[in-house]
């Protein structure tokens, strides 16, 4: 992808130190700077992604009375089912044009954890559906742990430093359908402008194009990853535990022209979130007195809670 910088997971797993340190100098350079960056050489093997769409797509294929059967207002969305229409970004309130699906953590070794988190819920129209999903889960969270150890060593951390936060971690994959456009949308979007709110996002490539990123002079530009790269951004819960030093870029996905409204869109985001108890409090090796200390103390689980108000999951 030529607008967002492309680095290869090989060189930070090479056994060569210079090649580990450019890997760590590019992606913290990369998120210093853009706040994006696309991975090639992850997990994520084509064959699991081709798997997983086929699921994805024939579970929102189901009639809406059977989707709604896994949706729980009760928790706020965090697993199963959330309708069209209801989560929208960050100070708007009008919905985005989108339906999407929640797979969470399966803690099950670690009971103070499994106790806390929301089952996922068994699609039983779809034998393969929970499955695929969680094998995908997997995998981009053991690419995201590689990329949280370059950004800890860019950082000036142990490069272990996220390994016991992001264990067993309240990280989420989704799933995202934006169907066809049939009326004038008036006014909404597939998803409005907003930072993430986790550490980083990782995205696998879409069904078509409509993602942007918004570059630090105003311009909008098109983020679209090769067939076999993903996404990856900061989200704000690492800027904000980075005191603004690492970037969380505001992205949104635009309507297609009207001679495209016909196409449907379907993306899957895998949203990196550590334990509820990590504190997000500015590291010391981010504040000087150039960089004072920007944030309040917060831990994860209150600063989701928060957000989770904020775009209209949680009462
Ligand atoms: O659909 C996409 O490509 C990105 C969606 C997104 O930014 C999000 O769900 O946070
Ligand atoms: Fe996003």
């Amino acid at each position: 992808m030529n607008n967002i910088p492309s680095v290869d997971l090989s060189d930070f797993l090479s056994e060569d130190q210079g090649r580990k340190q450019s890997f760590v100098n590019h992606i913290g350079r990369a998120y210093e700077d853009i706040g994006f960056v696309s991975l090639k050489n992850h997990f994520l093997d084509d064959e699991l992604v081709e798997d997983l769409y086929r699921e994805v797509k024939a579970f929102f294929d189901l009639p809406l009375d059977r989707k709604r059967q896994y949706e729980d207002p009760e928790i706020a969305g965090q697993r199963g089912y959330v309708s069209f229409g209801k989560e929208h970004a960050k100070g708007k309130t009008q919905g985005d044009l989108k339906e999407f699906w929640h797979f969470g953590q399966e803690a099950a070794e670690d009971a103070s954890l499994s106790e806390t988190y929301p089952n996922n819920l068994l699609v039983k129209e779809l034998p393969q559906f929970n499955d695929t999903g969680m094998q995908a889960y997997r995998m981009l969270e053991k690419t995201a742990i590689y990329v949280l150890r370059a950004l800890a060593l860019h950082i000036g951390l142990e490069e272990t430093y996220f390994d016991s936060w992001v264990s067993g971690g309240n990280s989420i994959l989704r799933p995202i359908h934006y169907p066809p456009i049939i009326t004038e949308p008036d006014g909404a979007v597939r998803a409005g402008a907003h930072g993430d709110i986790n550490l980083i996002t990782l995205l696998m490539g879409a069904s078509t194009g409509g993602l942007q990123v918004l570059r630090n002079d105003g311009e909008w530009i098109d983020a679209i990853p090769e067939a076999d790269e993903l996404v990856i951004n900061v989200g704000d819960m690492l800027e904000r535990l980075t005191n603004n030093r690492l970037r969380s870029t505001v992205h949104r996905v635009v309507n297609p022209p009207k001679e495209q409204w016909g196409t449907p869109r379907y993306s899957i985001p895998f949203f990196m979130h550590p334990r509820s108890d990590m504190p997000l409090n500015c590291l010391q090796e981010c504040v000087d007195a150039d960089h004072p200390k920007a944030y309040e103390d917060i831990t994860a689980g209150e600063f989701l809670s928060q957000r989770l108000a904020e775009i209209g999951l949680k009462k």
